[in-house]
């Protein structure tokens, strides 16, 4: 789904990962190979000599790569096309509006085919699993916290009713749970109340995904690489060569900034006096802080909360007996195993 969603955010592609009638997509199975591929290269040191051998992995990746470049650069030579149209024919109002297209139209357009290859794929790898991930945890976190399910239920319940109120709409009954069609009319029905502004009411939600990322940052950990030698403020002396990170995963769970119930799953704590309260990004570091915090942050929240919206509204989890819930400590925090579950349909 987020692959999707940041397809079309991206280049203005619907690659319909989810339809069920839709083949393999080869793009979405090629990219996550390449991914995977290179992460092993931070632990795999033969990866150099694989690669000037052409061999095993480092072939896979070279297979890959050229699937994602094929489908990429054509669809930056349509979007380009599809530009200098609407510009020699007066319609700039018929330009899209995925980010590829805003990059060629806002002047980028002596970029090279390469670079904006670069920029949108580097979205697409920033915005994706992140989300995703995010997700997943966010949903464990729930069905693992009865007290949190039902306090979410109810926020979600009560937005759908005043929404639906002020926008004039009648809800479809919802007493019948085993008539699939009327229940994905309620879905629908509550799928159009959400939109940027809507959900910015839902401020328990908002406070389950930001206590979701405090635990399991989609971004454990964010190494750089030093430059040149350098002093940081507190006098550390680094040198060049060297590496520094910083560690979401660890700030998050720390009693020193968080309080003895650190380890504790508690989206109230994101509340102050009953108005939800931001915490500085030097404390609450899942987004990074400073000039190169998540250029992605907004439009994350608002993905996730859509989903969850949807989600915690209509369905109840329950883990499968017996599945492991362990996290897989690579570039993004994913579940090592995957998280299987049964759900309910709510009323
Ligand atoms: C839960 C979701 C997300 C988390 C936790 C997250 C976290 C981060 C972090 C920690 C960085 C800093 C990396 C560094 O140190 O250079 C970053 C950068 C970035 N993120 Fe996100 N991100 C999320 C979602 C997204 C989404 C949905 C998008 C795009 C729509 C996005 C786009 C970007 C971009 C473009 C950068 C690079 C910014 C720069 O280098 O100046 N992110 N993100």
């Amino acid at each position: 789904m987020t692959l999707d969603s940041i397809c079309k955010v991206g280049f203005g592609v619907e690659i319909g990962t989810l339809n069920p009638n839709s083949p393999n997509n080869s793009f979405a199975k090629a990219f996550d190979t390449a991914n995977i591929i290179v992460t092993l290269r931070f632990i795999d040191p033969l990866w150099k000599i694989k690669k000037i051998l052409n061999l095993g992995s480092e072939a896979q990746l070279d297979k890959s790569m050229k699937i994602i470049d094929d489908f990429t650069y054509s669809v930056i030579r349509t979007r380009k096309a599809e530009i200098e149209d609407a510009k020699k024919n007066g319609q700039q109002n018929q330009i899209k509006n995925d980010i590829l297209s805003r990059f060629i139209e806002l002047g980028e357009n002596n970029a090279s085919d390469k670079s904006l290859r670069d920029v949108v794929l580097n979205f697409v790898i920033a915005g994706r699993d992140t989300t995703a991930t995010t997700l997943s945890w966010a949903i464990y976190m729930v069905m693992t916290h009865s007290h949190v399910a039902e306090k979410l239920y109810l926020e979600l319940k009560t937005f759908e009713e005043n929404q639906a109120k002020e926008e004039n709409v009648t809800l479809p009954q919802c007493d019948d749970n085993d008539d699939p069609e009327l229940f994905n009319q309620r879905v629908v029905q509550f799928s159009k109340l959400l939109n940027k502004d809507s959900l910015e009411r839902l401020h328990y939600l908002h406070a389950v995904i930001t206590e979701t990322l405090r635990l399991y940052p989609a971004v454990p950990q964010d190494p750089k690489g030093v430059m040149d030698d350098d002093v940081l403020p507190d006098g550390t002396k680094i040198k060049a060569g060297g590496m520094v990170t910083y560690v979401p995963y660890s700030m998050g769970r720390m009693e020193y900034n968080w309080g003895p119930n650190a380890a504790s799953f508690i989206p109230e704590r994101w509340f102050k006096d009953g108005v939800l309260k931001n915490e500085s990004p030097f404390k609450f570091t899942a987004f990074q802080a400073g000039p190169r915090i998540c250029l992605g942050k907004d439009s994350a929240y608002l993905q996730m909360r859509m989903v969850l919206a949807i989600l915690c509204r209509f369905y109840k989890f329950n883990l499968v007996p017996g599945h492991p819930v362990k996290y897989r400590m690579m570039t993004i925090l994913s579940m090592a195993h995957g998280l299987k579950l049964t759900i309910e349909k709510r009323s």
